[in-house]
């Protein structure tokens, strides 16, 4: 029984084992007053859930959560073996599951309760965080209470920070929660292919999911790039309902996989691209020094906008969340109005600075191959002279991205700088020689904020600078240690010193 938001100070909210979802297999009925998936944060009455994780099985920590007062444990067979003498010598209750991940998360979303009534969820390697954003600013345009939720944190009529693109699913219930509670009626996440794998977003209730594009990110987690596709499709194999609506993006070669999945399992499915099949049809766009005009046709009928937006991907990502919108029934023509509102997200193609020849300088989170290559190619239109980037690679991420990172740079910029990029465990020298060895023209500049004023000092009138991979990030992950850095102030500095210095 749940005693939900009326109960005074001092009582604490409990809940059976049978009202979270769950059933005993010791015989042992409890009453769970939390939750938690690690052993150091257990309080007395908690449900443990101990997971097999990437590097230990979470049935190691049962003994440690016990001994810190939780009344349950849930977890796989092999867990339980792991823990089977402490448990047999405990009052707990023991919850064995096949997918206790799984489990995890629908028992998170029984005991935080409620969700916004309209939650859609975004995959893709890249365009995620932009698209869920785009989905908001809309729906915020349409006079709704809407969020949105991912790597920058949740943003809109709601904001809190956030560790994870896609939260482990306490977390990701307890924001749900919260944001419902202050009457978020409209949600739109990202659903990144951890999360998918981790089954952290399962017990989430969507109405739409969409799909953006697919290339290679990850392969340091995902066995392979079937693994990791596979991970992604899971959103509309697994976690959409049969009633949901799949929005998918057709120019991507994976696309048509996508939309097959979705039809095998029943949903609806609304297309977007450039083929005149599509259901959104993108019919052309024009580039200035601003933005670009987007033409596309919806319901039979041609729309234009212009988009206060830099890059072709941008447009696209725009349609994306167009079609969230339209697939969860928003009133098309009002959607339509609200497009010329948007504004960028940050950090991504967000004009930094301008130095005093008029050259501009952009941030960007590109931080895989195909991105980096998809924002040096957005970027050529609006240059006449040379396009100057300045990336690195992450540390303790897909060591592969590195060489396809800088044979990205070594073809669509006339000048590379190669820098760090949260080294994280590993030798920094060892991250940028791996990117040399695909772009030996490129000049390495191992401290961050020197290639970034190396850079704009090259800055020619005409010239732009593309400043790849850290976009919103205000940190530089050393080893353990983060230290601030801020890719947009950094450029600010470079320009201001560099002007006045003249
Ligand atoms: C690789 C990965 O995704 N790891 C996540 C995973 O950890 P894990 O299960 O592999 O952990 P583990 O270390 O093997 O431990 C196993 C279990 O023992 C538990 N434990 C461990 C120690 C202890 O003392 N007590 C204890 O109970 C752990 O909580 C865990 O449940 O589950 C943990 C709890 O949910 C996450 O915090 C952790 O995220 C780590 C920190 C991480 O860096 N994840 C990144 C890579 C990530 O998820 N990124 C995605 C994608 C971003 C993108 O698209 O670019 C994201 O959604 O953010
Ligand atoms: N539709 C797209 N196609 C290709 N590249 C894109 C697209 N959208 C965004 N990008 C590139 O990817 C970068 C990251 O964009 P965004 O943050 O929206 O993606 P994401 O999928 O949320 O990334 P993450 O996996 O880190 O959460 C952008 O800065 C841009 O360079
Ligand atoms: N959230 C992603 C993006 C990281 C971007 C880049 N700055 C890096 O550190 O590799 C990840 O953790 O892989
Ligand atoms: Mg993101």
């Amino acid at each position: 029984m749940g005693f939900g938001g009326k109960m005074g100070k001092a009582e604490q909210k409990q809940e059976s084992l049978a009202a979270l979802g769950l059933r005993s297999v010791n015989g042992r009925e409890v009453a769970v007053t939390g939750l938690s998936v690690d052993s150091r944060v257990v309080k007395p009455g908690h449900l443990f859930a101990a997971l097999p994780g990437s590097r230990l099985h979470g049935g190691a920590f049962i003994k440690y959560a016990l001994r810190m007062g939780a009344a349950a444990v849930l977890t796989d067979r092999e867990g339980a073996a792991i823990a089977a003498a402490e448990l047999a010598a405990s009052d707990a209750a023991l919850v064995v599951a096949e997918d206790p991940r799984m489990a995890l998360s629908y028992c998170a979303a029984l005991w935080f309760g409620a969700q916004p009534a309209m939650v859609v969820a975004v995959t893709g390697t890249n365009g995620k965080t932009s698209v869920a954003n785009f989905t908001r600013q809309i729906w915020a345009q349409m006079g709704l209470e809407a969020a949105n939720m991912g790597t920058t944190g949740v943003e809109g009529a709601f904001s809190a920070p956030m560790s994870h693109t896609t939260p482990e699913p306490i977390t990701l219930h307890r924001t749900l929660a919260d944001m419902a509670a202050a009457g978020v009626t409209h949600a739109a996440m990202e659903a990144s292919s951890h999360g998918l794998a981790q089954r952290r977003l399962d017990g989430v209730r969507l109405a739409a999911a969409a799909f953006t594009n697919f290339s290679q990110d990850h392969l340091d987690y995902h066995a392979d790039f079937d693994a990791y596709f596979d991970a992604k499709a899971g959103l509309f194999d697994r976690v959409l309902s049969e009633d949901g609506v799949a929005v998918i993006n057709m120019d991507d070669p994976r696309g048509a996989d996508m939309a097959e999945i979705a039809i095998d399992r029943g949903q609806a499915v609304l297309t977007v691209g450039q083929d005149d099949r599509c259901d959104l049809r993108l019919l052309s766009q024009r580039f200035d020094d601003r933005g670009q005009d987007l033409r596309f046709e919806w319901d039979g009928r041609p729309h234009q906008v212009s988009l206060p937006l830099i890059g072709g991907f941008q447009g696209l990502n725009v349609l994306v969340a167009l079609g969230l919108v339209l697939a969860t029934g928003g009133d098309d023509l009002a959607a339509i109005r609200a497009l010329p509102y948007l504004t960028g997200v940050r950090g991504r193609m967000e004009l930094a600075a301008t130095r005093a020849n008029s050259a501009p300088v952009f941030v960007d989170y590109a931080h895989t191959p195909d991105a980096l290559r998809i924002a040096l190619t957005a970027l050529r239109p609006h240059v006449m002279g040379r396009l100057i980037v300045v990336f690195g690679a992450g540390g303790d991420r897909d060591r592969g991205k590195r060489p396809l990172m800088g044979q990205a740079a070594a073809e669509c910029a006339d000048l590379a700088f190669v820098t760090d990029d949260n080294p994280r465990s590993e030798d920094p020298a060892e991250i940028r020689a791996a990117i040399m060895a695909a772009c030996p023209a490129a000049v390495e500049v191992p401290d961050r904020a020197e290639a970034i004023l190396r850079a704009v000092d090259a800055l020619q009138p005409g010239d732009a600078l593309l400043i790849a991979g850290k976009g919103h990030e205000t940190g530089q992950i050393v080893g353990d240690t983060v230290y601030p850095f801020d890719d947009v102030e950094q450029a600010s500095v470079a320009v201001e010193a560099l002007e006045s210095a003249r």
